[in-house]
């Protein structure tokens, strides 16, 4: 799915990333872990071309975007990758059916019903019958769905979770890993960062970052236990 090469990234004089070797194949689910400020959304906002400005080489599914201009990169991004953030980021004054559908609105890749596939994704992730809602009338754990639905709707290759059960009770945030392990089941790749070891659980795999850098599972136990 992705390959990355001796990454590096600065802000200023800061370094945020230094030498990040990763590869994630086709189908994997991966955790991300490591202390806050360690370089965790730096990185997945390079995975997710977010952020072009970085040494190294970033290949999605093979391609190499980093001249691509913000157009198109919002287009690839759009088509290929879902998002889904701690703070679910939907818009407040659309009902929870026009959230889902806003990539299927600004996507060029042909839909022919368009009806069809949000009511598909909403009855994938249990909220059928909160169509017409508006966002601050969901929980937390619904409001989360609507985001899943929203990453999943255009049917990415890849989704990339940021926190996704940050703000969520942990009974909530079971019910939510549990959507996400269905979908990597069903064949997305997912990448998600977490705080919570007991979510990473339901990953594959898990790296750590500390400092900017990467360690493998036990690297890490190696270097820092
Ligand atoms: N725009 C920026 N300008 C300067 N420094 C930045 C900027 N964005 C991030 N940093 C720094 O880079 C480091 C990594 O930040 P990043 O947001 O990637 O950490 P994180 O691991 O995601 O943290 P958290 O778990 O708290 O979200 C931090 O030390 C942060 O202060």
């Amino acid at each position: 799915m992705l390959k990355v090469t001796n990454i590096g990234k600065a802000y200023g004089k800061f370094t945020a990333l230094e030498d990040i070797n990763l590869e994630v194949a086709d189908g994997e689910f991966l955790a991300i872990m490591g202390p806050s400020g360690s370089g965790k959304s730096t990185l997945i906002n390079i995975l997710g071309l977010l952020d072009q400005s970085y040494s190294g080489e970033y290949l999605l599914k093979g391609k190499n975007y980093k001249e691509v201009n913000d157009n198109r990169l919002s287009q690839i991004r759009g088509d290929q990758l879902g998002f889904v953030f701690q703070n679910f980021k939907l818009l407040t004054t659309y009902s929870v059916y026009e959230n889902i559908e806003i990539p299927l609105v600004y996507s060029k890749k042909e839909q022919h019903n368009k009806q069809t596939l949000v009511e598909d994704v909403i009855n994938k992730v249990g909220l059928a019958g909160k169509e017409r809602n508006r966002p601050s009338e969901l929980s937390g754990g619904q409001q989360q769905r609507v985001a899943i639905a929203r990453a999943i709707v255009n049917r990415p290759n890849l989704i990339i979770a940021d926190e996704p059960t940050g703000a969520l009770d942990s009974k909530t945030s079971k019910e939510i890993m549990d959507i996400f392990t269905k979908l990597n089941q069903a064949g997305t790749t997912v990448i998600m960062v977490t705080h919570d070891s007991e979510v990473a659980k339901y990953a594959m795999r898990t790296v750590y970052i500390r400092d900017g850098r990467l360690y493998s599972d036990a690297e890490s136990v190696k270097n820092h236990d």
